[in-house]
C-alpha cells in the first residue's frame, strides 16, 4: 500500500505530555505552548484532560486552560473526559472535541480508571451520547494496544474487539496507544490488520509512545499499511501515570521530519515547532528527546 499523501498530526504534548510531570506546571506555561503548537501549524492539539485532580493533579486547571486559549481559526482544541462529571465540564469550556479512553487490558483498565472494560465501555456509552447530542465529535483511545505494564502480551484479537466496539458505540476515530512502547514493526502490522477487519484504515490512529526507540519504526511499519493519523508530543514529553516507566510518546518533530522525508505534507512548520520544544523544555527543566529538535536548535546556534 503507498503512502498517504498527507497525514494528521494530532498534538498531545499538553496532555499526555505534561500529565506525569511531577513539579506542577503553571496554567500560563500551558496556554503558551498550545499557542505556539497552533503558530507552528498543528491543526489538532489535546489540550486538557478533565479527569479526577486527585488521580492526576496536573490536569487539575483543565477548565482554566480549556477557557484560556486564544483559539485559532482551522485549529481543533480537544479534551479528555472519562465520565459524565468531565464531559460535562469539558462543554462548559466550549471543547471542540474530546476523548474517552479505554485499554485492551483489564489490569490497566482498573489502575488507570478504576473499572474492568466492560465497566469502561458502560461508563463511556451516556459519554458519547450525551457529547453527540451537543454536537462534539468524541475520538476513542484504547491503550495497551502492544503490551501492558501489569499484563505482557496483548493478543491483536482483544485489541480490535475494544477498538470495535467503541467505534459501534459512535466514535469517529480510534487511537491505538502502545502505552509502553513495547511494540516493535511487525507486531504494530498485525496488530493493525486485525483492527482494520473491523475500522476502516482512515478512522485509526496510531499513538506510539518511545520507551524502547522503536516509535518511529513503527509509525513507518503503519504509514506504509495506510495509516494517516499520528499522535504525537512535542519534545517527545510525556508517559503515563499508571504505566510505570512508559517514557514519552514519539516526538512531533521527530515524525514531521520523517513524514516530510517521505515527501507526506503535513502543514507544519518543523522550525517553529522544533523552537517550541526547545522552550518548553526549557520552561519545564526537561530533556528534549526530539533528536530533530535538538539538531535543529544546534544547527541554529552555530549558524
Ligand atoms: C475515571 C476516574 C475519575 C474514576 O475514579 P473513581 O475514583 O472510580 O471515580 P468516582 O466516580 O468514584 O469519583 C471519585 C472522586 O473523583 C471525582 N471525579 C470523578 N470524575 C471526575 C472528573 N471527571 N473530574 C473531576 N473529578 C472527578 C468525584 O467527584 C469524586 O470526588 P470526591 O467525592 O471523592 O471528592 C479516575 O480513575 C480518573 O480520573 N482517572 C484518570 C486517569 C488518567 O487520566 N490517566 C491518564 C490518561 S490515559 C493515558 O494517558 C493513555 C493515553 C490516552 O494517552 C493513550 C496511551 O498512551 O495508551
Amino acid at each position: 500500500m503507498a503512502f498517504p499523501e498527507y497525514v494528521r498530526l494530532v498534538e498531545v504534548g499538553a496532555r499526555d505530555g505534561l500529565q506525569n510531570e511531577p513539579n506542577p506546571v503553571s496554567t500560563e506555561t500551558k496556554l503558551e505552548l498550545i499557542d505556539r503548537l497552533g503558530a507552528a501549524g498543528i491543526s489538532y492539539i489535546e489540550a486538557a484532560s478533565f479527569v479526577s485532580p486527585k488521580w492526576v493533579p496536573q490536569m487539575g486547571d483543565a477548565r482554566e486552560v480549556m477557557t484560556g486559549i486564544q483559539r485559532r481559526p482551522g485549529i481543533t482544541y480537544a479534551a479528555l473526559t472519562p465520565n459524565i462529571k468531565g464531559l460535562e465540564g469539558a462543554l462548559e469550556t466550549g471543547v471542540q472535541e474530546v476523548a474517552v479512553f479505554g485499554a485492551a487490558s483489564e489490569s490497566f483498565t482498573q489502575k488507570n480508571i478504576n473499572c474492568s472494560i466492560a465497566e469502561s465501555l458502560e461508563r463511556f456509552a451516556p459519554v458519547i451520547e450525551m457529547a453527540q447530542k451537543a454536537g462534539v465529535p468524541v475520538r476513542g483511545y484504547v491503550s495497551t494496544v502492544l503490551g501492558c505494564p501489569y499484563e505482557g502480551e496483548i493478543a491483536p484479537q482483544k485489541v480490535a474487539e475494544v477498538s470495535k466496539t467503541l467505534f459501534e458505540m459512535g466514535c469517529y476515530e480510534i487511537s491505538l496507544g502502545d502505552t509502553i512502547g513495547v511494540g516493535t514493526p511487525l507486531k504494530a502490522k498485525r496488530m493493525l490488520e486485525a483492527v482494520n477487519r473491523h475500522i476502516p484504515m482512515e478512522k485509526l490512529a496510531a499513538h506510539f509512545h518511545d520507551t524502547y526507540g522503536q516509535a518511529l519504526a513503527n509509525l513507518y511499519a503503519v504509514l506504509e499499511e495506510g495509516i494517516s493519523v499520528v499522535d504525537s508530543s512535542v519534545a517527545g514529553l510525556g508517559g503515563c501515570p499508571y504505566a510505570k516507566g512508559a517514557s514519552g510518546n514519539v516526538a512531533s518533530e521527530d515524525v514531521v521530519y520523517l513524514l516530510h522525508g517521505l515527501g507526506i505534507k503535513t502543514n507544519i512548520n518543523l522550525q517553529l515547532l522544533a523552537e517550541t520544544g526547545d522552550w518548553i523544555t526549557r520552561s519545564i527543566n526537561r530533556p528534549n528527546r526530539s533528536k530533530v529538535g535538538v539538531a535543529f536548535m544546534a544547527g541554529k546556534a552555530s549558524s
